[in-house]
């Protein structure tokens, strides 16, 4: 039980613990989610029992009842050797993962703003864990480090340039520990270094986004100044006219209620009118629900949109990659996506796709595709847990 690593992910309304060994094998792992409200519950992995939690509680007392049930079960049996957080915004200031301290911590809350469902839950994790686990080396990993390599035409807008230098407006992107991974986990299957490879990474999850990663660096991605922009996403807008604040505003409609309508009521939820959850929209087109399937054929038609605009960063592509818990499990939202690119030489094996890549390295292509298309799981806790090691090894002279 030696050189543990605890991976804490705090996200808007849920938690993600995740405890690795020493060689980075996940040991536990456990889930809160719906914080805040009155339902909210956790439960570890693999165990029947759910962890009680009262009524709207918080992320930092979530995280102490699932460390306390990880204690229980003899889970936990020592201090971790380092303990390694995911944060969503790093702004400009952070290209990579960086121990904490209190400069830090200051940091993280100055660019709270920029990610105001994210970051400040990000830093509760963080200050659970200091008064839980006093001296042990803790890590930040942020979404936006990896991108922080777009070059000047991809990063910024349209917009008054006093904008980006007053206030840093501009593209930041997320789930750049996602697309990391994808990079280095497509190079290995297609049996290449990431150095050389070039790839268009799709993660979709609740949230989605997309990137180009042109030997091994990020050039481009479809979120923005906030994960808000780009694709169609459980329950965010993604891409809208900005118009659109000015016309309702026009009808009654404050910005803050446009704005919060963006976020929680839009996407796969606003337009289906029924669930942001994929899986059960797959359940609801099958059995005839028209706006279910409107809902997926709007989510696929944008995301292979933006297949195609992330070709203009590349000189050559290696692969196309889905990720996320979409874009590993749906057979469906892949083949409807690749089904707009038929242009551009996309083609699927229907068998190979029905399976997910499981038996072929995870190549779901047909042979007369143009490109190899990948389907690979993601592991954002694993690369957490690596660099928080990394880190803690460094900041310890023994
Ligand atoms: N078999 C499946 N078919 C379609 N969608 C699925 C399937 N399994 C999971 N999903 C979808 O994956 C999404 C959640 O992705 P995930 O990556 O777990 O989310 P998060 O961003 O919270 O980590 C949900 O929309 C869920 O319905
Ligand atoms: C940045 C972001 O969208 O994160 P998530 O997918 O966890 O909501
Ligand atoms: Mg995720």
């Amino acid at each position: 039980m030696e050189d543990t690593v605890l991976v804490v992910n705090c996200g808007s309304s849920s938690l993600k613990l995740a405890l690795f060994d020493g060689q980075h094998r996940k040991l536990a792992s456990a889930l809160a989610e719906r914080l805040n409200q009155n339902d909210a519950f956790a439960c570890i992995a693999g165990d029947k029992d759910t962890i009680p939690l009262k009524p709207g509680t918080s992320h930092d007392a979530a995280l102490e009842a699932m460390v306390s049930a990880f204690r229980d079960r003899q889970l936990i049996t020592s201090v971790p050797a380092a303990i390694g957080h995911r944060v969503v915004h790093g702004g400009e200031t952070f290209r990579e993962a960086v121990l904490i301290n209190e400069d830090v911590v200051s940091a993280i809350e100055e660019c709270a703003g920029l990610a105001p469902l994210h970051n400040p839950v990000n830093l509760s994790g963080i200050r659970a864990t200091l008064a839980l686990f006093p001296g042990v080396p803790q890590a930040a990993v942020f979404d936006t480090a990896f991108h922080q390599t777009l070059p000047r035409h991809a990063f910024l807008y349209a917009l008054p340039k006093a904008w980006y230098q007053d206030w840093g407006v501009r593209r930041y992107g997320f789930h750049g520990t996602s697309h990391a991974f994808m990079a280095v986990e497509a190079a290995r299957l297609l049996g290449r270094t990431p150095a050389t490879t070039s790839i268009i990474s799709a993660h979709l999850g609740n949230g989605c986004s997309i990137a180009a990663i042109r030997d091994g660096i990020s050039v481009d991605t479809s979120m923005g100044l906030t994960p808000l922009e780009g694709l169609v996403m459980g329950t965010r807008s993604g891409d809208i006219d900005p118009g659109l604040f000015d016309f309702l505003g026009s009808k009654g409609i404050p910005g803050d209620e446009v704005h919060r309508v963006l976020n929680q009521e839009s996407g796969l939820l606003g337009l289906s009118g029924q669930t942001n959850d994929m899986r059960s929209l797959c359940e609801l087109a099958d059995h005839g629900h028209e706006p279910s399937k409107t809902a997926i054929d709007v989510f696929c038609f944008r995301l292979a949109r933006y297949i195609g605009a992330m070709m203009a960063s590349l000189r050559q592509l290696d692969a196309l990659v889905f990720t996320g818990g979409i874009g590993e499990n749906s057979a469906r939202v892949r083949q409807d996506t690749i089904s707009h690119l038929h242009l551009m030489g996309f083609e699927l094996s229907e068998d190979l796709n029905k399976h997910h890549g499981e038996f072929s390295d995870g190549r779901i292509e047909s042979a007369g595709s143009r490109f190899p298309v990948l389907v690979i799981p993601t592991n954002e806790e694993l690369v957490i847990a690596r660099e928080a090691s990394r880190l803690a090894g460094a900041a310890d002279p023994a």
